[in-house]
């Protein structure tokens, strides 16, 4: 396997995607394909895009920015068509370029097509450089432009059989829509590392990265899209071809501790009831005397509650959340990091002031927020600081999409608990354990934990230390 640098870093995100069939050309598509968007900006901050198809004509309106930025009434008019596919975008520091967001369009053989990509293909280099060695021109230097190539390029008759071509070149995670011929297609890879689900709203079907965009626009959900699944959806309904041979599913357990929305159901599991499960098992692995259990906004509050039921110590409010600033787990440098989490977070001093106080956090990542927070804690007079956390210790990069860095920004990689605990500044600091994880999931297998075990579903490439 080849090695890995810091430059192809640069491409490893997570993203949200969206698309909508309907059997006849639709004024509202575009607009409903916008909320879906906008309840997936979580997901990505950085460019986003909206592609409609009619006929054989696509249209595309993407750029720099959050949805609310890139789209106005004007723009979203003038996309009308019969399918839709919608993308938000987020990278790291580089190829986050307004060339690279998506949906990505292109023209072949069989006429127009487009593509929106959630994941990351970890062979992406190796199948980009022997494409270009016969000839093939890329416009982006992102990982999805494989695919359109490697569809493109396929003998076989028609647009499924060339994408269940194309998709056996490449390896790592997808949840992926296309548009084609007059198709809605959507795949899922066979690990299913990232979410992708099908909902119905009257005649029209849609697929969604998560099921709160369904709930946005009033749509139901139908089921999740299986790992190792491509979605079909035309005029004749939906269809499915299983373009890969039995696989274990391989969600990412991420998306349940952070990364998606808490009122998501993923593979059949309640995102928020998840996280206070995940409070309550590590209440129960790692009890400690307190006066009050607080939680970090947003994402570490639901396991923070569970903690406090678990306990039977009062939950407050310690931590109040600026709700104008996005998510600092992701954004791209470290300073940017920092000044982000000052403006973000502050302490709420009349539910902290002379406790002693459990402070529960989602996931400690580069240890920047957690810091920081203890710190603004013992300013406020809080008398102890327990640090409570309900993932365990982040050790190792993720290949599949998610930002978490290579090993050594991470604070939790080659220090012990203990040089952890004083670095961040608290009395006391214990992680969830990987198996109380597993049960806050509700089953011991069915799950990627590789940035806990460095154990990973698909193979990754060899690791580069800066
Ligand atoms: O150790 P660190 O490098 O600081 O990263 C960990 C933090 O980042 C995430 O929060 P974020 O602020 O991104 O989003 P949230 O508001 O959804 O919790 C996560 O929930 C932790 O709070
Ligand atoms: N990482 C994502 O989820 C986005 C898809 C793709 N890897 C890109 O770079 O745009
Ligand atoms: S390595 Fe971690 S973040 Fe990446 S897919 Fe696996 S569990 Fe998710
Ligand atoms: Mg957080």
């Amino acid at each position: 396997m080849e090695g890995f640098n810091l430059e192809e870093d640069k491409l490893k995100e997570e993203c949200g995607v969206f698309g909508i069939y309907s059997n006849e050309i639709d004024e509202e598509i575009s607009h409903l394909t916008y909320y879906g968007l906008y309840a997936l900006q979580h997901r990505g901050q950085e460019s986003c895009g909206i592609s409609v198809k009619n006929g054989e004509e696509i249209k595309c309106h993407k750029d720099i920015g959050l949805v609310s930025d890139v789209f106005s009434k004007e723009n979203l008019q003038d996309l009308k068509g019969n399918i839709s596919i919608g993308h938000v975008r987020y990278s790291t520091a580089g190829g986050a370029g307004r060339v690279n967001a998506q949906p990505l369009v292109s023209t072949f053989k069989l006429g127009s097509i487009s593509i929106a990509h959630n994941g990351n293909l970890v062979n992406a280099d190796v199948v980009r450089e022997l494409l270009e060695e016969t000839g093939c021109i890329f416009q982006t230097s992102v990982d999805t432009e494989v695919i359109i190539n490697l569809i493109a390029r396929s003998y076989k008759k028609g647009v499924e059989r060339s994408i269940v071509d194309a998709l056996k070149f490449v390896k790592g995670s997808y949840a992926m829509l296309l548009m084609a011929e007059n198709k809605l297609i959507g795949a899922r890879d066979p690990n299913g590392i990232r979410p992708l689900c099908l909902g119905r709203m009257g005649e029209k079907y849609i697929l969604s990265s998560e099921s709160c965009a369904l709930d946005s626009i009033g749509a139901e959900f139908i089921r999740d899209v299986e790992p190792g699944e491509i979605v079909i959806i035309d005029e004749e309904g939906v269809r499915t071809i299983k373009f890969a041979e039995k696989t274990g599913c391989a969600t990412c357990s991420f998306e349940y501790i952070y990364f998606a929305r808490p009122d998501s159901v993923i593979d059949g599991v309640n995102v928020y009831e998840s996280r206070i499960k995940a409070g309550e098992i590590l209440y129960k692995e790692s009890p400690v005397e307190a006066d009050v259990v607080i939680g970090v906004p947003d994402s570490g509050v639901p396991a923070a509650i569970g903690y406090s039921k678990a306990s039977g110590i009062p939950y407050a409010m310690g931590i109040i959340k600026n709700k104008y600033i996005g998510r600092t787990f992701i954004s791209p440098t470290q300073e940017m990091r920092e000044r982000d989490v000052s403006v973000k977070l502050n302490v709420l001093k009349v539910n902290v002031e002379g406790k002693r106080v459990i402070i529960i956090d989602d996931s400690i990542v580069r240890g920047t927020t957690s810091k920081r927070l203890v710190n603004i804690l013992r300013k406020a007079g809080a008398k102890e600081v327990h640090f409570r956390v309900s993932s365990p210790p982040v050790k190792f990069p993720c290949y599949f999409g998610i930002d978490t860095p290579y090993r050594n920004e991470l604070i939790g990689a080659f220090s012990s608990l203990e040089d952890v605990r004083e670095r961040i500044g608290a009395d006391t600091l214990e992680y969830l354990s990987i198996n109380g994880l597993l049960k806050s999931l509700g089953k011991d297998k069915g799950y990627c934990l590789g940035c806990f075990s460095g154990e990973y579903p698909v193979s990754t490439p060899s690791e580069d230390f800066r």
